[in-house]
């Protein structure tokens, strides 16, 4: 499953002779035979965009240090906190979202398969928090003791859960289900850096495959870039991915991720974030990887040997 990377100073951003003959986005061959069926049969079909030369891959001069070479890569997968977005929309508007409005969201939806779900996963959760003595756990009594002491007992572990920022697939789901009352109701609007559109529109136009891995559940993620304040970004991404896969700091996750892109090797496959962590298990996997560096991130440890970008503008131009 491992393959080692190249050396940091072999690895870069210049994305050049990407594949010859892709089309945009996330158009699989099937399609592209379906696409030369059509045009045999003198059906006319809209062609794709022109892919992109060498001279509008080459990388930006002003912030790598060293030009960069990432000439196999074929899909790009993108962490959303500190990555895409700022440490801030997380910890400032979403969570704070989520831990306001639990009580009132579960109030409304008890009884429903959904909510019925999210409470089937967190009680799991807690039991196994409480067997492992873990602080913040509170015991979920059973359903026979009512609504309001499941409801009080639920509230008080999920904020308990939001404070310890806990990567975990209960809390994340019921995290989606409840910031989409807010994006549907236009109280949040995801919020991504100002270089990640074009990013998005120029990898999505050279073929590229985009998907995000992030601990915030698939729904949520797709409520993001569906809702961002520079429209709905998903019709440049292929997937998503999250914690149902794995978490992010195992490498087996990313070897799954590897699988479900498809590529032949996980090295045509560049992973960026901002966690240490993420990025050694991700290159443990055998995936490339770049650091995001952006304001309000976590400081990275000394010597962490990875090369780091504080731009997306820094892997095309
Ligand atoms: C779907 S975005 C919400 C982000 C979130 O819940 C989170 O914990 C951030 O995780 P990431 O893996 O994107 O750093």
């Amino acid at each position: 499953m491992s393959s080692p990377l190249p050396p940091v100073s072999q690895v870069g951003l210049r994305l050049q002779g990407l594949l010859r003959s892709r089309l945009p986005g996330c158009a699989s061959s099937q399609l592209r035979r379906r696409r030369s069926l059509k045009a045999a049969a003198g059906i006319s079909v809209p062609r794709p965009r022109q892919r992109l030369d060498g001279r509008r891959l080459r990388a930006a001069p002003a912030s790598a240090a060293s030009p960069p070479q990432l000439s196999s890569i074929q899909s790009v997968v993108l962490d959303i906190e500190g990555t895409t977005s700022p440490i801030s929309f997380v910890t400032d508007v979403l969570f704070p979202y989520a831990r306001d409005n639990v009580r009132k969201h579960l109030e409304a939806t008890y009884g429903t398969d959904e909510t019925g779900d999210d409470i089937a996963l967190l009680r799991a959760q807690v039991e196994q928090d409480l067997a492992e003595g873990l602080a913040g756990a509170v015991p979920v009594p059973p359903e026979e003791a009512g609504k309001d002491a499941v409801i009080d007992a639920l509230v008080a572990n999920v904020e308990a859960m939001i404070k310890a920022d806990r990567k975990i697939t209960s809390l994340k789901q019921l995290q989606g289900h409840i910031w989409r009352t807010g994006f549907e109701g236009q109280e949040i609007k995801g919020v991504v850096f100002d270089d990640v559109p074009p990013a998005l529109e120029k990898w999505h136009a050279s073929g590229i495959k985009t998907y995000i891995y992030s601990s915030g559940s698939r729904e949520a993620q797709r409520l993001i870039f569906g809702n961002t304040t520079y429209g709905d970004l998903r019709k440049y991404l292929c997937g998503f991915f999250d914690t149902t896969v794995g978490t992010k700091r195992e490498p087996r996750s990313y070897y799954e991720i590897w699988q479900s892109v498809g590529v032949d090797r996980p090295s045509q496959i560049l992973f960026l974030t901002d966690v240490y962590q993420e990025a050694t298990a991700a290159k443990a996997a055998g995936v490339e990887v770049l650091i995001s560096i952006r304001p309000g991130n976590t400081p990275l440890p000394e010597n962490h040997g990875f090369q780091t970008i504080t731009t997306f503008a820094e892997i095309l131009t």
